[in-house]
């Protein structure tokens, strides 16, 4: 039996629970912070449900062999007093997040070669606790070797697509390049597409070429068809579409992934002398709309 925690039962870690736990050599628990009963997924492939042990409390958590990090990036310290109970000498910890920095993340809260870094690309929304939808077919990558394989083998029996990269720095980059349009819905609270010009092109394509320089001085290839891509699904994004979890969080007034989605492009670009003055712009204005809950 294959014991797994997963820390953080949101959309993400709601519905990788839920998957799991159809295998029946899985012990799954589920560490909340918000109490619930049990878990139903509406998936591509039909309605999910399970019932895995669930704590509120890191004092009743003892060892597993797996944690699956499913909070928010700027969640990671909160994690720590499950982190302490949960994971022992033997324990691999998998960040489920987006962002590029994993590891850094969580390199005070655990030993780094324990940790498994997972690009996820699941959209999906928790409409309450433990009640998800999750709207397309999902894919992990994780990096190459031991660990990495053994993660994407707890999902040899669900719908989602887990598979180890040797260019693991790629698949990061390429998924946040992907993502690095939506703060410009983000922000103004609208659609891109029909409110689509010149002016409104090369912003969002210098954000997502800005994302790709930096990405590519990171060591990652990312081909210009992943810019190309961005930009079309920036250009046909409807009136009243939500663009992902970044632009759902902030019309839900939520605390924002702002630092790890865009200011890391900053950051990172910083670094590198890479000038990056549109994501610069755009993560100062977000920061300056007066939300309380502008974050990591
Ligand atoms: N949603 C999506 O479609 C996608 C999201 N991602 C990424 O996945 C990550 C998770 O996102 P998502 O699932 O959407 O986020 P959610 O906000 O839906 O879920 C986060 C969960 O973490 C819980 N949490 C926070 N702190 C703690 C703690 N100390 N102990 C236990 N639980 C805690 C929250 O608790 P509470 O129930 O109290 O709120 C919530 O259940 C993010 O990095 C996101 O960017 C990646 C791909 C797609
Ligand atoms: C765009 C998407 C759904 C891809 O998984 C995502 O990463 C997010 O909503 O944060």
């Amino acid at each position: 039996m294959t014991r797994i925690a997963i820390i953080g039962p949101g959309a993400i870690g709601g519905t990788l629970a839920a998957w799991l736990a159809q295998d029946a050599a899985h012990s799954v628990t589920v560490c909340a912070r918000t109490p619930f009963d049990g878990l139903r997924v509406e998936t591509p492939e039909g309605v999910i449900t399970a019932q895995p042990e669930i704590l509120t409390d890191p004092f009743q958590a003892g060892l597993v062999d797996w944690v699956l990090v499913c909070t928010k990036t700027y969640d990671a310290d909160a994690t720590g007093p499950w982190l302490e109970r949960l994971a022992g000498p033997q324990t691999r910890v998998a960040i489920v997040q987006n962002g590029v920095e994993h590891v850094q993340l969580f390199a005070h809260l655990v030993p780094t070669q324990t940790i498994v870094p997972v690009m996820i690309n699941l959209p999906a929304v928790r409409n309450a606790p433990g009640q998800i939808v999750q709207h397309r077919h999902g894919i992990i990558a994780v990096p190459a070797g031991p660990n990495g394989q053994a993660f994407a083998a707890l999902f040899a029996k669900t719908e989602i697509e887990a598979a180890a990269h040797e260019d693991f720095t790629s698949q990061l980059w390429i998924k946040l390049t992907g993502n690095s349009h939506t703060i410009v819905p983000t922000l103004t609270l609208r659609a891109t597409g029909p409110v689509w010009n010149a002016a409104l092109e090369s912003i969002v394509r210098g954000v997502v070429e800005e994302c790709a320089a930096v990405g590519r001085a990171e060591g990652a290839t990312i081909p210009q068809s992943v810019i190309d891509n961005a930009v079309e699904a920036a250009k046909a994004m409807r009136e009243g579409a939500v663009a992902g979890s970044f632009h759902a969080d902030r019309l839900a007034g939520h605390q924002l992934e702002v630092d790890a989605r865009n200011g890391v492009i900053v950051r990172l670009g910083r670094k590198h002398g890479i000038p990056t003055p549109m994501n610069g712009v755009l993560v100062t204005l977000l920061e300056a709309s007066g939300s309380p809950w502008i974050s990591g």
